[in-house]
């Protein structure tokens, strides 16, 4: 049987899981729900947008919220999951760049924006439990975490070139943290999909498992291994190995969200939108 150290003591990693959740309830908006061990501090962050988790406006302001309120309870970790047996996220919600409303497309990149800071510069461990496909910006959510355990059969990546879009430099900089330089250089360009193997083997996950229970247990076992190192040594420590990225982000936030609302309202962009809504629709009937 698989055990785990926490706070110091062997815990049967069942247990880790058993009847010791409860609600965070300021941090559970509609979209999102967070769940404390209270053995352990650790919380799970799932994300309920059904049927795919699209990150519209809506969804990313509850992330942020929980988020922030996982934070301010110093919680000993984060994990993020997904309420669908079969989807992590399917990225940004389309219809959200699709003939936008202006002034909601620039709310809707800010809230990206902040969630990604969040999320990336998170004072307490982060882990994803990728229990379904991570496409694009699900892709981004699981990276920005420091540790990713994925389900098997699934596919996860960055495909915005196959969309006809350009990644942001801080989507970019986010999938470099965690890739060889040169393999995320040809899966960005390429928009690659990885099938679970495939990320394993190159790093884009740290560990693949059978079932969404295995992968909370990985999570937590994650987070059981700096049971012996400082926190605040630890946060010191990831801030400035990711404060590049984030300051680069930081600095030029508004320039950011002007050249989305640019990239995203070129006709040519709108019209690569609209063949990719309609194939999805096409798909789905
Ligand atoms: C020079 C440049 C300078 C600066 C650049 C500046 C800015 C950069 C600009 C833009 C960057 C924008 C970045 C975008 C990142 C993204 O995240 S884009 C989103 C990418 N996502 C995808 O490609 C995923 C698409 N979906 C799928 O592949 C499948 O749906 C999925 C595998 C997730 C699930 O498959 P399945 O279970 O079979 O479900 P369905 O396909 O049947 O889908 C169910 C319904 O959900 C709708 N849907 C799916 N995904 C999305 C989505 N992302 N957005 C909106 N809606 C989606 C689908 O149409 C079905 O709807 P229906 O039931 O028919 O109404």
């Amino acid at each position: 049987m698989q055990s785990a150290l926490i706070n110091g003591k062997k815990l049967c990693c069942s247990m880790l899981l058993k009847n010791c959740f409860r609600p965070l309830s300021a941090a559970s908006g509609k979209l999102t729900n967070v769940e404390i061990n209270d053995k352990t501090g650790v919380a799970v962050l799932t994300m309920n947008r059904l049927p795919v988790n699209g990150l519209n406006l809506d969804l990313l302001r509850d992330l942020l919220q929980s988020i922030q309120e996982i934070e301010k309870n110093k919680c000993r970790g984060l994990i993020l999951t997904s309420a669908s047996n079969t989807i992590f996220s399917a990225g940004l919600d389309i219809t959200e760049m699709y003939k936008p409303d202006q002034e909601r497309l620039k709310q809707f990149w800010n809230a990206l924006q902040d969630v990604w800071l969040a999320l990336y510069g998170s004072a307490v461990p982060t882990a994803a439990a990728i229990n379904g496909h991570s496409p694009a910006g699900g892709c981004l959510l699981a990276s920005s975490c420091e540790y990713r355990v994925m389900l098997p059969k699934y596919t996860i990546g960055l495909n915005e070139t196959q969309l006809g879009i350009v990644a942001p430099k801080w989507f970019m900089s986010t999938f470099r943290n965690v890739l060889p330089r040169r393999i995320a250089e040809q899966a960005l360009v390429q928009g690659k999909m990885f099938t679970s193997d495939e990320a394993l083997k190159v790093g884009l996950v740290d560990e693949l498992v059978a079932s969404k229970e295995e992968a909370l247990i990985k999570c937590e076992k994650f987070f059981a291994s700096f049971s012996k190192t400082d926190p605040i040594a630890r946060y010191l420590t990831k801030k400035q190995l990711r404060y590049n990225d984030m300051k680069e982000l930081q600095d030029e936030k508004v320039q950011d969200v002007e050249n989305f609302v640019s990239f995203v309202n070129q006709p040519t962009v709108q019209k690569s939108l609209g063949f990719y809504l309609e194939s999805l629709k096409k798909k789905a009937k």
